[in-house]
């Protein structure tokens, strides 16, 4: 038996659409597997009544066709589907390297992402590595079609999380199919400046870099409150604000001190609203452990 934890993880932030992912300290799925005949799978946990255990429908049975491996599954889900936390990324990543371990693959973590981006073309009709990247091989995370490049970093992070549904499919459509020259423009002077905050473990910039204009603004449509909670989080001190994924999940970049302030501010935005929601004070972590 071979047990592994995978970490949430918040992809896009801002600037990066596609291409950018960090791990998240909290909170994680927990995968154990046994090399069998043939896959079948359980599901535990945080919605995971909305998950079908069908291998065909599940990430994991994805993953596990994709590697020629099959195995018994058992996922306790800690990241809740369609959440903008990479919750199919969770699992994903973590069934790659428990296979990789139980099997004796011998795959290195970035030769592992392909094979766990096949359980994102599952759910959401394409195979992107930035939600799977992070969760394999932690911290910071560019991912192109030539490969993924990854940075340790360290910086504070509040999730919020409310107790609306989108799937990323659904936020995809949303998605602007061209944009300005200007606007690409100032998109890579934010994608610069937050890969530079990341490398300087730097907030600030950090912060500065989750600007987007371009995929953001539609995204936010969404979300019930965004506008409200961004401008919270902001009075509270967060240095950027952002859908986390494809949303409803809110992330902000602040100094450590101020993350109990901004989780409290964004939670009572939500609340003035009727809606439920879940705050993570967080950070930029490790990727998929084995036990
Ligand atoms: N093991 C799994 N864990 C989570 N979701 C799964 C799994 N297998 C299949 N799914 C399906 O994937 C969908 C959730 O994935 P989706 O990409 O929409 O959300 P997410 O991973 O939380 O978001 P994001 O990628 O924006 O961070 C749901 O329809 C769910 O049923
Ligand atoms: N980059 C993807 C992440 C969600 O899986 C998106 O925002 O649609």
């Amino acid at each position: 038996m071979v047990t592994v934890r995978a970490p949430a993880t918040s992809a896009n932030l801002g600037s990066g659409f596609d291409v950018f992912g960090a791990a998240l300290s909290k909170p994680a799925d927990v995968v154990r597997i046994e090399p069998a005949e043939e896959t079948t799978i359980e599901m535990y946990g945080a919605g995971s009544e909305y998950i079908p255990e069908d291998p065909e429908k599940n990430v994991a049975g994805a993953v596990a066709k994709a590697l020629d491996a099959p195995a018994e599954i058992r996922i306790d889900k800690g990241v809740r589907p369609s959440s903008g936390l990479g919750s199919s990324a969770a699992s994903a990543a973590a069934v790659a390297v428990a296979i990789d371990e139980a099997y004796g693959l011998g795959h290195s973590r970035e030769e592992l992402v392909p094979y766990a981006a096949e359980g994102e073309a599952l759910v959401s009709g394409e195979a992107h590595a930035d939600n799977v990247a992070p969760s394999i091989m932690g911290g910071f995370t560019i991912a192109t079609p030539e490969g993924v490049t990854q940075v340790d970093a360290s910086i504070p992070l509040v999730v919020c999380l409310p107790e609306l549904v989108i799937s990323t499919r659904d936020a995809r459509r949303v998605v602007p199919r061209s944009a300005e020259v200007s606007q690409v423009v100032d998109c890579v002077g934010r994608a610069a400046t937050l890969v530079a905050g990341m490398f300087r473990d730097d907030p600030a910039l950090v912060g500065q870099g989750m600007e987007d204009g371009i995929v953001t603004p539609a995204r936010a449509e969404l979300i019930d409150g965004y506008d409200g909670v961004r401008e919270a989080a902001l009075e509270a001190g967060a240095t950027g604000v952002t859908v986390s994924g494809a949303g409803p999940a809110i992330i902000a970049a602040c100094e450590d001190e101020r993350r109990k302030g901004i989780a409290s501010a964004m939670l009572d935005r939500f609340a003035e609203r009727g809606i439920e929601t879940r705050a993570y004070q967080t950070e930029v972590g490790r990727g998929a452990e084995l036990f």
